[in-house]
């Protein structure tokens, strides 16, 4: 019997690590001991055994961007300009979306993600209550928004920090340390001055993070500078969103001035290449400048409307290949490195404990399939997991000490499937009755 979503201490056997074979011990969903041959030592004291037969061993990845229940509109729209996208196609039919639609829509984005490797992610959506059930029961960690949308009126205003507050106190009472909150202004074009100093202020009082949209395109750039005189980052900075708790998705357009401000305040980039490049938003993250301003960069999918998959194994090969081709210059964005920002910085950003493997951290780990045909020949398993591999290859992910898949079994598969078609049929039912009605 797998004992699947509770902490277990875990013997793991012969697997690949930093291409050599290791051994690794968990118990108290911690990484207790790593090393060759450590299983002498450690057997009698592990409820559980895992064969690793060579399967590569790395840290969990961590997506630092995501609308996890977005899932539900996986190609309900696509090959859009963004701001068209967004008013004409999403927000109306978003205005829909109900707390059940949400939970269905999480629970299916929670088990993509786990089959494809990340064990957390950051997430800015509506009726994150139920979000926080679905992370809940698939056994990840996440950090929750309430996405912060006031359209510079204060009637809204108010409503959107009641729902912030509500969440925060929500996310308190469940008392799960997997879960942690942040409050999520959606982006300076949607959200007024007065939004983005609560956000900061309150964010900064309870020790929380703050999740944004930053500098996606160049019209919110054109308007800021044309509105505020000033551009985007120190637009936010003024306000006080710029924090070593932030994290601000896309960053396409940062000037160097910007990308020194984040490296300054410790903000964390998401880079969001696949989103970027289907919604066409034309230049890629800076990521040289961010990286040399000592500006964490670390790499999310964005929503499944807009990528159309929470599959980080792609993101990273996306990440690479779209920083080479944009830069002329191949040696930009490493294999080890795409790695690094799929893991060790995206966890540093959420503050997850995890990201590394070594004793003391947060027993959050995979095990990538060492038989995969992306895995063929083994010159180099870093390169091949980023360059050759998708997420299909992983085969064992371990989440806080509980094993959350095992040999690519997930309990409960089919029921989240099918609860998750249902809820997206009927999300989409109820806004064409709409547009029915409208006629
Ligand atoms: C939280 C809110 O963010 C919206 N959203 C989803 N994708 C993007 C994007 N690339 N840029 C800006 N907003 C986005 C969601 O549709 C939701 O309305
Ligand atoms: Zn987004």
């Amino acid at each position: 019997m797998i004992p699947y979503n509770k902490r277990t201490s875990i013997l793991i056997k012969g697997a690949t690590h930093n291409c050599r074979k290791t051994d690794i011990f968990i118990d108290d969903g911690k990484i207790q001991a790593v090393g060759e041959g450590i299983r002498s030592e450690f057997k009698s004291s592990a409820d559980f055994e895992i064969d690793a037969g060579g399967d590569v061993l790395l840290p969990g990845l961590v997506n630092t961007h995501t609308h996890a229940a977005m899932s539900l509109l996986r190609g309900y729209a696509d090959d859009m300009i963004l701001f068209e996208w967004l008013s004409q196609k999403i927000w109306p039919l978003e205005a829909h979306l109900n707390g059940d639609d949400v939970y269905w829509g999480t629970r299916l984005a929670c088990l993509e993600m786990i089959k494809s490797g990340t064990v957390a992610f950051n997430d800015m959506y509506f009726f994150m209550d139920r979000a926080a059930d679905a992370v809940e029961e698939a056994g990840m960690r996440a950090c929750l928004s309430h996405g912060f949308i006031d359209l510079f009126t204060e009637e809204k205003r108010e409503a959107e920090i009641k729902a912030t507050i509500n969440l925060h106190n929500h996310i308190k009472s469940r008392n799960n340390p997997k879960l942690t909150f942040a409050t999520g202004p959606h982006a300076l074009y949607t959200v007024s001055p007065e939004g983005l100093t609560w956000c900061a202020e309150y964010a900064t009082e309870n020790d929380a993070g703050i999740h944004i949209h930053l500098s996606e395109t160049q019209q919110e750039v054109d308007d800021c500078v044309k509105n505020n005189g000033i551009t985007p980052a120190a637009h936010l900075d003024k306000y006080g969103i710029l924090t070593e708790r932030t994290v601000a998705a896309h960053c396409c357009y940062l000037d160097d001035s910007e990308c020194e401000l984040l490296g300054k305040r410790k903000t964390a980039a998401s880079h969001n290449p696949a989103s970027n490049m289907k919604l066409a938003g034309g230049r890629a993250i800076p990521y040289s400048a961010l990286k040399n301003a000592g500006a964490p960069v670390c790499l999310g999918t964005d929503g499944c409307a807009s990528n159309n998959n929470l599959d980080l194994f792609e993101e990273m090969k996306i990440a690479a290949l779209l920083q080479k081709f944009t830069t002329g210059d191949p040696t930009i964005l490493p294999a080890a490195e795409a790695i690094d920002i799929a893991s060790r910085t995206g966890a540093e950003a959420l503050r997850t404990g995890g990201g590394t493997i070594a004793p003391g951290f947060a027993a959050d780990i995979i095990l990538v399939d060492r038989n995969a045909i992306c895995q063929a020949p083994f010159h180099n398993p870093i390169s091949n997991i980023v360059y050759a591999c998708g997420g299909n290859a992983v085969r064992s992910v371990i989440c806080d000490g509980a094993i959350l898949m095992h040999d690519r079994e997930i309990p409960g598969e089919d029921a989240i499937l099918a609860g998750a078609e249902a809820a997206a049929t009927s999300l989409v039912a109820r806004r064409e009755e709409e547009i029915r009605n409208q006629s």
